[in-house]
């Protein structure tokens, strides 16, 4: 087991059987707490549930649509209808168990019930372990983008039992893994020597390979957020890809898994960064060989280039009209490239939608 603290604020408990800590961690006062959550993973809701009932807590449960049909206002708005209703108080806490659609959700309703009560977060995928439940982002999806409305809320614990994702299907996996290597590009090449010796092993839920990469993606974001949880510049490179991504599963209506089209988006970063001059091929081409490895998407053909500059200007890193994106100048030397030409969006497309 290993216990990754976010500056003191708050610990991420990663390991095998470590599950019991999600209701340990709901601070004592909590008279009521809403456990929000996936069909999929019932049983380990179930689990949690009855921990919390064993400690005289009164629990709610509300399985929410799966996928991002869960980040929407209307499930919100049942949400906070449940917690009226149950009389929720501040010291009361939500609960999200899922992947990063129901911790996203999770955080956001807990960050907007009466502006603000605790929630406990237990990821049931990789990329929630790695990165959704972690951090404190929080949100929902409108009709015009991604996570456009949310909340910056921490939580107060995070448990990632690594028994849980033994159910979770291949191709879930490696999308998580693509939030993993993505750290791996920004800031810990030790993540990429991994997924290069074996994306095999990488890949198997039950390895050690796979706790290790677990461990060191949390560790490299937990490093961020505590230096820069509000985004006011360094969280920024956790957005690395994301421009292109987030582009992506709007205009596919959210049936692109989100690690999918983060590896694509890390590809269109590496190839405009390329464009600009600023990353050499051989950096380019070891990025595009992990996502390959990995058996993740290097390609997206349903675009219209000029249909996705706008999308893409809705992202959160833009300033006014400027596009702004994380490109890498090296493996792990993150910077931003500030309003890129139209030649260089052009190439970078052209290069993924090939
Ligand atoms: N807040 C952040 O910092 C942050 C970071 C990264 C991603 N995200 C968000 O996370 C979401 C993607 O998360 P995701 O990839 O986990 O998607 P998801 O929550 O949709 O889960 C993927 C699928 O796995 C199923 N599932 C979950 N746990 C399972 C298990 N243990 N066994 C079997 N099936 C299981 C779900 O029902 C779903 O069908 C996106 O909305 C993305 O925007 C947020
Ligand atoms: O934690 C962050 O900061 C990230 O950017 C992590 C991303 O992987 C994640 O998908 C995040 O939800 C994207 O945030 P957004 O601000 O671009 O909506
Ligand atoms: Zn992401």
């Amino acid at each position: 087991m290993s216990v990754i603290s976010v500056a003191g604020r708050y610990d991420v408990t990663i390991g095998r059987g470590v599950l019991e800590r999600a209701a340990a961690a709901v601070p004592d006062p909590a008279a009521r707490v809403l456990v929000i959550e996936q069909a999929a993973v019932a049983a380990v809701a179930e689990r949690v549930a009855a921990d919390l009932t064993a400690r005289g807590i009164e629990v709610l449960r509300e399985a929410v649509p799966d996928g991002e049909a869960a980040k929407t206002v209307e499930v919100s708005a049942h949400l906070w209808g449940v917690m009226a209703r149950a009389g929720f108080t501040r010291t009361d806490v939500v609960v999200g168990v899922g992947g990063g659609a129901v911790t996203d959700l999770a955080g956001w309703v807990a960050a907007s019930w009466l502006r603000g009560v605790g929630v406990v977060q237990v990821p049931t995928t990789v990329l929630a372990m790695v990165d959704a439940a972690v951090g404190g982002k929080t949100g929902i999806n409108i009709a015009e983008g991604k996570n456009l409305v949310g909340a910056f809320h921490e939580p107060l614990a995070v448990v990632a039992d690594l028994e849980t994702v033994e159910t979770l299907p291949a191709r879930d996996v490696a999308a998580g893994l693509a939030e993993v290597v993505k750290c791996g590009f920004i800031r810990d090449e030790r993540i990429l020597e991994i997924v290069e010796a074996s994306p095999e092993a990488a890949l198997d839920v039950r390895g050690a390979a796979l706790s290790e990469l677990v461990e060191r993606a949390v560790q490299v974001k937990a490093d961020v957020v505590a230096a820069d949880l509000k985004e006011s510049s360094l969280r920024e490179i956790l957005n690395y890809g994301h421009t292109f991504a987030h582009a992506i599963e709007q205009r596919e209506n959210y049936t692109w898994r989100h690690g999918d089209a983060v590896a694509v988006g890390c590809l269109f970063a590496a190839e405009l960064a390329r464009a600009a001059g600023v990353l050499d091929d051989a950096s380019v081409a070891r990025q595009r060989a992990v996502v390959t490895a990995l058996g993740l998407p290097t390609t997206y053909t349903g675009g219209d280039f000029d249909e996705m500059l706008t999308v893409m200007g809705r992202d959160k890193k833009t300033r006014g009209n400027l596009l702004r994106f994380v490109v890498l100048h090296a493996i792990g030397d993150t910077h931003r490239l500030e309003g890129p030409s139209r030649d260089e969006l052009r190439a970078a497309f052209d290069a993924v939608t090939a």
